[in-house]
């Protein structure tokens, strides 16, 4: 039996760090563990232009606790008024690492997004340009959809159109839920790629629902049946490069979500590690972990793997149950079993 897994590195490839007091009550969380991650920029107002970008970059390292490494990858809010010239100079300087399609209404902070898709057309177009990669939040939002589908119909409805219109654009499908969205990954050409969370790998629709409902497991896209997280778990633990991780760390308030419309999002930056050894283990893909957290991201993304190391021990270990925050606490995601490994040590170098 293995009992010590040494993997590069990990980044995060779908992040939500928030701002203030929050951001700096989460960061550390994330720092701990992983070298880098793409940050979402949804915040309030959105992260829309190269320039807020840069202020809300300088706002997480000034965040970032001494002697933490740590490097946050800027994303852009793509709105209906964004300026292709501003996105290409953010790009061109190395700040912006991708630009985030919202549909509008799909998902938290979500109100400034796109509406009409050719409105946003000549940003897209001078994206596929540069090669600036464009994630999706893959969800339609219109009202007779019934929301275990709205994945699937955006990629019929929406996705493939949009691939087929501008083929040279390269896009990942953010934390994909469904059996169809592994399959069209897989299917497609070169320019595909799709994150994964570690909430959708250990969980599914009847952790969320079955003996009463756990707020703590609502995020979007929703958990689906059982057979799509089989098809995640599948796909996670297959080496295919296409597949990476993306955490989608999302924290809220247990306020915000313990009550009667309560906000979707999984808070999982503290044992994200630990639990995908554990589902990797059980899915016969121990070997496969470094390449879904440290190696697959960074080559679809074209950046460097890190230098640093993570150490992973089979050992069970206490998470704390909640994150403390001037805000308020926030649960850290429970995954239903303890996990049989814990993170020993990471080196930066
Ligand atoms: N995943 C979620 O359920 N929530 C995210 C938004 C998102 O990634 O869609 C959040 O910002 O809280
Ligand atoms: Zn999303
Ligand atoms: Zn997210």
């Amino acid at each position: 039996m293995t009992e010590r897994l040494v993997i590069r590195r990990p980044d995060d490839w779908h992040l939500h760090l928030r701002d203030g007091a929050m951001l700096k009550a989460v960061l550390p969380e994330t720092a701990r563990h992983f070298a880098r991650a793409i940050v979402m920029p949804n915040l309030v107002p959105p992260v829309v232009t190269g320039a807020e970008a840069g202020a809300y970059r300088d706002r997480i390292l000034a965040a970032l606790p001494d002697g933490m490494t740590f490097e946050p990858l800027m994303t852009l809010y793509l709105t209906e008024e964004t300026d292709p010239e501003d996105v290409a100079v953010a790009h061109a300087s190395g700040l912006v690492k991708a630009v985030k399609l919202y549909p509008a209404g799909a998902t938290t902070n979500s109100a400034s997004g796109v509406r009409d898709f050719t409105k946003v057309r000549p940003v897209l177009e001078r994206m596929a340009e540069i090669g600036l990669p464009l994630c999706t939040h893959g969800e339609v939002t219109s009202a007779d959809v019934d929301i275990f589908d709205r994945e699937a119909v955006f990629i019929d409805t929406v996705l493939d159109p949009l691939r087929r219109d501008i083929p040279e654009l390269r896009v990942i499908m953010e934390h994909i839920t469904t059996s169809q969205a592994a399959d069209y990954v897989r299917e497609a050409p070169a320019g595909l790629g799709a994150t994964i969370t570690t909430h959708h790998l250990a969980i599914n629709r009847n952790h969320l629902l079955v003996g009463g409902i756990r707020p703590h497991y609502y995020c979007l896209p929703v958990a689906k049946r059982a057979s799509h997280q089989q098809a995640l778990r599948k796909a996670a633990t297959s080496g295919d490069p296409r597949f990476f991780l993306g955490t989608d760390s999302a924290p809220h308030v247990d306020a915000a979500k313990e009550t009667g419309c309560g906000c979707a999002g999984c808070f999982t930056a503290t044992n994200t590690m630990a639990i995908l050894a554990h589902v990797f283990e059980e899915e016969s893909a121990l070997d496969k972990l470094e390449a879904f957290a440290a190696l697959n991201g960074p080559a679809f993304y074209r950046l460097p793997v890190n230098n640093g190391t993570l150490v992973l021990e089979r050992r069970t270990t206490e998470y704390p149950v909640k994150i403390e925050t001037p805000d308020g606490p926030v649960t850290v995601f429970d995954p239903g079993f303890t996990p049989a490994w814990h993170v020993a040590s990471v080196s930066a170098e």
